[in-house]
């Protein structure tokens, strides 16, 4: 198993060996990345808990030394256009512009041409993936990045860049679902499993859509603060059996963002009858699900991954005009070791962002 501990430091080496991004093609917009998040799958990819690490895994300044190619990380990714390719007309230099999980798809399947290109059989992540040229994908933890406009989302005017990157994937993956599942209509109740990066943005949005919400955390601590600055309605501790007691059977839906497995059991006992628990979260471990959690109430387990581009973009406009960002704890890209570290502890409030503009040093 790969640990954070064994990571050396070893940046301008890629730079140098490693062309990051290619010259701007006729379709392709050139990004000054100005800020990136720190995503806990990217400690998962590192970690290689997903079995999937094209290896090396670069994460900012950090380097695993494990084999003999490379890749980097983060799809929070946030900057200004440098320069576009001449069929290029959505954006122009000077545009803030951000990019999320995705950089190509098969643009042809049926999930492509029906807008849902997040579950094109032949997506290309924006990192640890081959692209369509046979290229790996490196990610934003770089001065610059190169994406077919198609994958380009534009940050509207009131949502800062720096609070706003965490957004083009956390925020996304929680927005979409809730959306499509009808977690985002007033007065409805929904639960949130776990209060991090993904989960303090779906309570905002929660809010923000008028709805009652509930964090079910296994971090006691985070109560006061959920429910005095995030302003959740409710704050359950999932090990106390009494606070999971006093809402059980309440809630109409429950975006489950728990990065570590977890006995799914008592969180089903939350909803109502025909409830949806909506799984987000990626744990290394398969997760255990009991028929009668299911069928007895005839409630549903959904899946959903990110979201398509129209809606990041959606997303990131209904962000800027209900004010909602993340809550971001901003790091050097020499300080990606120790975000990571603190990460893997559950020990940010609540999503790290990498001042690349200001702090990234290639000469
Ligand atoms: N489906 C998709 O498209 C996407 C999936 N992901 C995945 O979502 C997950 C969350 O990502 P992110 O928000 O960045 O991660 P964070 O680490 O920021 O937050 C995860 C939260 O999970 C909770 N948690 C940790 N361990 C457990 C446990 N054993 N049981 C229950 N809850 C636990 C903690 O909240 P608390 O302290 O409140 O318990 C923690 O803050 C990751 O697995 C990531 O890979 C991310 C983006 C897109
Ligand atoms: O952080 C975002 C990760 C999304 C994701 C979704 C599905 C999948 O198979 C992945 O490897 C990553
Ligand atoms: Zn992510
Ligand atoms: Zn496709």
């Amino acid at each position: 198993m790969v640990s954070t501990e064994n990571i050396s430091c070893v940046l301008a080496f890629f730079f140098d060996v490693f062309p990051f991004c290619r010259n701007t093609g006729d379709d392709d917009v050139s990004i000054k990345v100005l800020y990136c998040g720190i995503c806990h799958s990217d400690l998962h990819t590192i970690k290689n808990e997903w079995r999937n690490a094209i290896y090396p895994v670069v994460a900012g300044y950090i380097h695993l030394l494990v084999t003999s190619s490379v890749t980097n990380q983060s799809h929070e990714i946030a900057g200004v256009v440098t320069e576009v390719g001449k069929n290029v007309a959505r954006f122009k230099a000077g545009d803030n512009v951000g990019v999320g999980c995705m950089v190509n798809t098969c643009r042809s399947c049926e999930s492509c041409e029906e807008g849902s290109e997040n579950y094109c059989s032949r997506i290309v992540f924006t990192y640890n993936s081959v692209d369509r040229d046979g290229t790996v994908t490196y990610g934003g933890y770089s001065e610059l990045v190169v994406v077919s406009e198609r994958f380009v989302v534009r940050f509207p005017d009131g949502l800062p860049l720096d609070r706003g990157a965490p957004l083009l994937c956390a925020g996304v993956t929680v927005y979409a679902p809730m959306k499509q599942h009808g977690l985002s209509e007033p007065g409805k109740h929904v639960g949130v499993i776990g209060l991090g990066g993904l989960g303090h943005v779906a309570v905002k949005f929660a809010k923000a859509f008028g709805m009652k919400v509930t964090v079910i955390s296994t971090s006691p601590e985070k109560r006061q603060e959920a429910v005095e600055r995030l302003g959740a309605d409710a704050f359950v501790v999932s090990t106390n059996a009494s606070d999971m007691k006093s809402v059980m059977g309440t809630m109409h839906g429950i975006i489950n963002t728990a990065c570590a497995s977890t006995s799914m059991h008592p969180y089903f006992a939350l909803l109502k009858p025909k409830g949806k628990m909506i799984l987000v979260g990626l744990p290394e471990k398969p997760l255990q699900v009991s028929a009668f959690a299911l069928v007895g109430g005839g409630k549903t387990l959904a899946g959903s991954c990110m979201g398509s581009i129209t809606d990041t973009q959606e997303m990131m406009d209904f962000a800027a005009k209900h004010g909602v960002a993340a809550d971001v704890e901003l790091v050097r890209a020499d300080e990606v070791n120790t975000a990571m570290e603190r990460l893997a502890k559950g020990d940010v409030r609540y999503r790290f962002v990498i001042d690349i503009g200001n702090t990234l040093k290639t000469d």
